[in-house]
């Protein structure tokens, strides 16, 4: 495991130093760099021709953003992704990021089709459903989302945070699912030490060294221009 692990509260702090005017991010900026650092890393680890089926499960927080960008960019590398998107709030760069997966054409996923969809007609699946916001037991209209990843064979890619997990302490008595690959974003979270799965990466490339000095967290060498990096 690389470097420290950052507390959910870190984490939120470090989110909005990167937005704040010092550190002049916008949202759009973060978040497609997320995204593509994620769709990276699914490239990396899963060959297109075995795994071009992908089912991106989409969740109502930023988390989710970064699963719209994944999305895209993966259809861009020669997937084949599927979106479900149970709750899809109003926010402008939501729709936004919507209306950009809907002029690739990729499925959409109806609750009452999602079991089979990712049955009979997923290769992996995306968890993009929570981030290091999460807090308390999984709500509807997630239940079924969560319940799926418990129970399913195929290989899942979480992003930042296997959804259902406590940021802090990770797996629970309801949602002990382990991911085969975990992009962890900007930094690791506490609960990234529970994380059994085959391959974790680190994405996010963006923060500054002297950001990083101030909270106290490493950043790996990322080779060349890649976005993701393993750690
Ligand atoms: N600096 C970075 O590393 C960046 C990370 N990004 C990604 O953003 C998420 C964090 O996003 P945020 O919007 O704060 O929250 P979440 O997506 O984790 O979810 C909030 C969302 O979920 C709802 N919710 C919370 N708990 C529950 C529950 N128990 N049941 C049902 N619903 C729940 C809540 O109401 C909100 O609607 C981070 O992890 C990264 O993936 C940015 O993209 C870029 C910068
Ligand atoms: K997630």
């Amino acid at each position: 495991m690389f470097g420290c692990l950052l507390s959910q509260k870190v984490a939120q702090a470090v989110d909005e130093e990167l937005m704040s005017t010092q550190g002049a991010f916008s949202i759009d900026q973060l978040m497609e760099l997320a995204g593509l650092s994620v769709a990276q890393a699914i490239q990396k680890s899963f060959d297109v021709s075995k795994y071009q089926r992908v089912l991106v499960c989409v969740g109502p927080g930023n988390n989710g953003g970064d699963g719209l960008v994944a999305a895209r960019h993966l259809s861009h590398f020669g997937y084949r992704p599927s979106i479900y998107y149970p709750k899809q709030p109003n926010k402008d760069i939501y729709q936004r990021l919507l209306q950009q997966c809907k002029n690739l054409n990729p499925t959409f996923v109806d609750t009452d089709q999602f079991d089979s969809h990712l049955q009979h007609e997923t290769d992996l699946i995306v968890d993009a459903v929570f981030g290091f916001s999460f807090h308390g037991q999984v709500r509807d209209p997630y239940q079924n989302v969560i319940s799926a990843f418990q129970h399913t064979h195929l290989p899942i890619v979480s992003v930042d945070i296997p959804s259902g997990w406590d940021v802090t302490t990770g797996p629970t008595k309801d949602v002990s699912f382990q991911p085969q690959v975990l992009v962890s974003l900007t930094a690791p979270k506490q609960c990234a030490s529970h994380f059994e799965g085959k391959r974790h990466f680190l994405g996010g490339r963006f923060v500054p060294p002297a950001l990083a000095a101030k909270f106290d967290f490493d950043i790996p060498d990322y080779p060349g221009a890649d976005q993701a990096v393993e750690i």
